[in-house]
């Protein structure tokens, strides 16, 4: 682990950061905490809801509040983050940055094939229209890839397989 510093993982939607994120903390000392859970938890509903309720401005102004947290209070914790998540002005002062990478197709044809798949697909307000979660990923995808300082293509790979990738690569990032 490295001394007092964060892994940031970002990536589009459904790209396997949670699942990745999951196989690292059984492979390492690291505690893993997720940007979206915690604004769940602390709206007590669903991130559906709050863009159905109240629009996703405000939930990025709730993404906002977490990140100055991470910032003033978190250390040498696995965080894994919304796929808008990476749009913080902050982002690098949280930690080291980690993409999971993969094209749209894949990352879509990994969730259709889930047993869940509807659940999966619904509980994402920004997967209900394909052709735009399309553009939204052609336009992050130079994005994330400008904030990242560690890049892990996730597409042939197991969950496993990243994640011990990520664990190395984070160790020589160093
Ligand atoms: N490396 C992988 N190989 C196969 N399927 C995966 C992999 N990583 C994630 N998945 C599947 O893709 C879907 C989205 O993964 P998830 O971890 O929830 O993504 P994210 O947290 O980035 O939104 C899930 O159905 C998960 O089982
Ligand atoms: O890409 C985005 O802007 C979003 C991704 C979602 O998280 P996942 O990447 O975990 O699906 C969630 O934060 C919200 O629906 C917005």
């Amino acid at each position: 682990m490295l001394k007092n510093k964060n892994i940031v993982l970002i990536g589009f939607m459904g790209v396997g950061k949670g699942s990745v994120a999951r196989e690292v903390i059984k492979h390492s000392d690291y505690i893993t905490i997720d940007t979206d859970d915690i604004i769940e938890s602390m709206q007590n509903r669903k991130i559906k809801d709050i863009f159905a309720q109240d629009g996703e401005a405000y939930f990025r102004k709730l993404e906002r509040n977490v990140a100055a947290w991470l910032e003033s209070s978190v250390k040498n914790t696995l965080i894994s983050t919304g796929g808008g998540f990476y749009k913080q002005e902050n982002l690098k002062k949280i930690g080291t940055v980690v993409l999971l990478d993969s094209p749209f197709e894949k990352i879509i044809k990994r969730i259709k094939h889930h047993p869940n798949a509807l659940k999966k697909l619904k509980k994402r307000p920004l997967l209900k229209d394909l052709k735009k979660a399309q553009e939204l990923y052609d336009e992050r995808r130079p994005e994330y890839l400008k904030v990242a300082d560690i890049v892990i293509d996730v597409t042939k790979k197991s969950a496993l397989e990243c994640s011990k990738e990520l664990l190395k690569k984070v160790k020589t990032h160093a």
